[in-house]
């Protein structure tokens, strides 16, 4: 078993099997160096990482869970468990093996996530460009950060009047920051991929797991996005969450003669059985 390093415990002591660890090792980033233990301020070199695809070199991994029908939520805003202990300790095990956990907007509100991990806690990115999260004093992820069990977020932002001068107090009294990024694709609505990675890689984070919600996903899985993710594991668990649930489905694209065509598709796959869940592993198909 893989034991936890570092950082305090949340809850229950967590443990993740090695044998596991060692099949999704192939679709992460290489493990920090020992003197990045303490947390993900990382020294500044240029190198990329193994099995990197772009630069400056942010590995990107795209993770999360969902039902037979491809839904992550039962409804907007319906905080929904579909991984089982099995796979919720290997999404705390892929958080700590990241240097960044990034997050919409939509799941920031509707979740009020911890985004921390029991073993080592990757720093938390929200990205919110019209500023609608209304983080506060008793948010989990500031309370979790306060507690020393987590890292502050940064939020992004794409416009400086989408800071609110009371929640950056909160913010920044426990070590996080607004960033404010220029929306460039979706007519100036939202950020562009390779945009947010160059954030992230000038604050030091070499590694982000993408978690959610479906609107994050549904982007980072269009082109040109998807060129920039490194690898994708998801979990599937044995349910339907039947209509009207939060679905990633992203956009299809057309074929040369005008047809509809699928917008990506994985190689590489590997498939491992977790409890009663299972995880898929796989890399973008260029
Ligand atoms: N099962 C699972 O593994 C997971 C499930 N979830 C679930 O997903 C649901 C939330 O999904 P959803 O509502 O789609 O919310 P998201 O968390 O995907 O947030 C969507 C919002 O994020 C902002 N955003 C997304 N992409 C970009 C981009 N490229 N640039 C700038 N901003 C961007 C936009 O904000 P704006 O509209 O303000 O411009 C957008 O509306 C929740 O119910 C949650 O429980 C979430 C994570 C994982
Ligand atoms: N891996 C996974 N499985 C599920 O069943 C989920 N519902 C999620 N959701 C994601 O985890 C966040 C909540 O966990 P923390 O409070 O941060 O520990 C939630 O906001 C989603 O991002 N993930």
């Amino acid at each position: 078993m893989l034991s936890p390093n570092n950082q305090p415990h949340q809850g229950e002591p967590l443990t993740f099997p090695a044998a596991q660890a060692a099949l999704l090792t192939p679709y992460l980033p290489p493990p920090p160096p020992p003197s990045a233990a303490a947390g993900p301020s990382r020294d500044d070199e240029d190198e990329a990482p193994a099995g990197s695809t772009h630069s400056p070199a942010v590995h990107v991994t795209l993770t999360y869970a969902h039902s037979l029908d491809a839904s992550i939520a039962l409804a907007p805003g319906a905080r929904t468990a579909l991984s089982g202990p099995a796979s919720k300790a290997m999404t705390h095990y892929l958080r700590a093996r990241h240097d960044a956990i990034l997050v919409g907007a939509g799941t920031a509100v509707a979740d009020d996530p911890g985004l921390n991990s029991r073993l080592l806690s990757p720093r938390p990115v929200v990205l919110d460009p019209r500023g609608r999260w209304a983080v506060h004093e008793g948010s989990r992820v500031i309370r979790t950060a306060r507690e020393g069990m987590g890292l502050a977020p940064l939020v992004l932002v794409g416009h400086p009047a989408a800071v609110v001068e009371e929640r950056r107090r909160v913010l920044e009294a426990v070590g996080g920051r607004y960033i404010v990024l220029e929306p460039r694709a979706a007519g100036g609505r939202r950020f562009d991929w390779a945009d947010v990675l160059a954030v992230l890689r000038r604050e030091g984070l070499r590694s982000v797991m993408v978690e959610g919600g479906a609107g994050v996903i549904n982007s980072l899985l269009a082109p040109p996005g998807n060129a920039l993710v490194d690898s994708v594991i998801v979990t599937i668990a044995p349910t339907w969450l039947g209509q009207g649930g939060v679905v990633v489905s992203p956009p299809r694209t057309a074929a040369e003669d005008g047809t509809a065509a699928p917008p990506v598709r994985l190689t590489d796959v590997k498939w491992c059985p977790l409890g009663e869940d299972v995880v898929l592993c796989g890399r973008i198909r260029r």
